[in-house]
């Protein structure tokens, strides 16, 4: 058998014990065959086709980034401190208007490095050109959840229309490429920048064809009054008339949701994408994450953008999460360690819909191997507390995604991350020089 087999240390379970374990992996299933004490698994150890050393280091499930923009790693740092509405509009989206495929290949090859870097193993994504991304995710070995982000705001009912047809088009051809290791999604921007008829109408159509949805919601006060002061409804009772609710669905952001609002999300089972980060810096708002999760809601992790995090590592995430969620809920007990480990890793992959989340028989073989020797992760009193509170994405020594080893000892296998930086940067240079050009 074609095994792979991670040695030497400790394995995070999915009840949250740390374990002394090996881990034995099918490779060609892409499945983890057997977690064991070494004396336990020794003959799949000996017979292993190769090994990955994890001595001194901690075996956790591949993080799962359940929200991003990757390609705009590009604006990273290109516009800051201002508010969602303002960013968007006066800086971000001219510049984006000048972004190519090209463009976007370079930047979601440069944002999908960053991820291979910090332990993410699986990703969604809402952008534009999304074959280009696709193609940078089959040749880079992650898994992803990849949609066209449509809006209809602003443009022409032929304009708006062909952009919703778009989204469409692109679940329905790209669901499973890479060997399976995409699947797709419908993904109308938001509930106030698709306007109601295309919305219900896309929906249907992606209802019909048995797809996901995945929007932005309830993301900034400037965004919940204008759907209650036209229709009297709360946005997430105004999707649910749109029946945009659904447990394969999942929402990003949730920051302004009333009580009702959570009762809906989690009776139908859509999942929230929680974007800590990205929440502060736009200064959105806190969202009521340890409400949500006691009400049942799944509640998952993501970056946003890397124009508004600035940086695509979930171990930040993890962080940001756990402080802020003690602050929303004005209680130092709320979104404890544990909470925010199961968030960017089970959490994130049943959000998604993916395999993967956890260290156990039969789950899909996407991990991270955390390196244990700093001083900053030492003592370890608490190995959940470090993954939280202390480790970062530089702390990860290898990446393994459906059995296959993407980085080893820091050393990326699938891009060449020298070649990866040059691009990106000549790619962002230009864009910003057209955008100034045309503005
Ligand atoms: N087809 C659309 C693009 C939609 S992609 C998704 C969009 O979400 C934008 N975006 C990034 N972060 C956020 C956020 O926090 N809230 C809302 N939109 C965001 C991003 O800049 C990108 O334009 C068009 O032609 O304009
Ligand atoms: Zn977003």
């Amino acid at each position: 058998m074609n095994t792979l087999c991670v040695t030497g240390g400790r394995a995070l379970r999915p009840d949250g014990r740390v374990e002394r374990a090996d881990v034995v992996i099918d490779r060609d299933a892409g499945t983890i065959r057997a977690v064991g004490a070494p004396n336990e698994v020794a003959d799949a150890t000996d017979a292993a086709t190769e090994t990955l050393d994890a001595e001194g280091s901690l075996v956790i499930p591949g993080l799962v980034n359940a929200h991003t923009h990757v390609a705009m790693t590009l604006l990273r740092g290109y516009a800051d401190d201002k508010p969602l509405d303002a960013w968007l509009r006066e800086d971000i989206w001219p510049v984006e208007a000048e972004l190519t495929p090209d463009d976007v290949e370079a930047g979601a090859e440069l944002g999908v490095v960053e991820m291979i870097r910090s332990g993410t193993t699986a990703f969604a994504d809402m952008y534009f050109a999304v074959d280009r991304v696709a193609d940078v995710v089959d040749r880079a070995g992650l898994r992803a959840r990849l949609g066209h982000g449509a809006v209809t705001v602003g443009k022409d009912d032929a304009a708006a229309a062909a952009d919703v047809e778009e989204s469409l088009a692109v679940a329905a051809e790209l669901d499973g490429a890479a060997d399976g290791r995409i699947r797709t999604a419908f993904m109308p921007h938001s509930l106030t920048t698709v306007g109601e008829e295309f919305l219900r109408e896309g929906v249907d159509e992606a209802r019909e064809a048995g797809v996901p949805i995945h929007l932005h919601a309830n993301e900034t006060t400037d965004e919940v009054d204008p759907i209650v002061d036209e229709g009297g409804q709360r946005p997430i009772e105004y999707a649910d008339d749109i029946g945009v609710l659904g447990p394969e669905d999942f929402f990003a952001h949730g920051v302004h949701v009333d009580g009702a609002e959570i009762d809906l999300l989690a009776e139908s089972g859509t999942a929230v994408v929680h974007c800590p980060a990205s929440n502060m810096k736009l200064a959105s708002g806190m969202a009521p994450v340890q409400r949500m999760r006691d009400a049942g809601v799944t509640v998952a992790l993501g970056t946003d953008g890397a124009a508004s995090n600035n940086d695509l590592d979930l171990f930040d995430e993890m962080r940001d999460a756990a402080m802020v969620g003690k602050l929303a809920a004005e209680d130092a007990s709320a979104v404890p360690a544990e909470a925010v480990v199961e968030m960017a890793t089970a959490a994130g992959a049943d959000a998604l819909g993916l395999p993967g989340g956890r260290i156990a028989e039969g789950a899909a073989a996407d991990l991270a191997v955390v390196d244990l020797d700093a001083p900053h992760l030492t003592p370890v009193h608490d190995l959940v507390s470090h993954l939280a509170y202390a480790a970062s994405g530089h702390d990860v020594r290898h990446t393994v995604c459906d059995g296959e080893v993407l980085m080893r000892d820091r050393d990326v296998l699938t891009l060449d991350v020298e070649a990866v930086r040059e691009r990106a940067a000549e790619a962002a240079a230009g864009v910003v020089a057209r955008a100034e050009d045309a503005g």
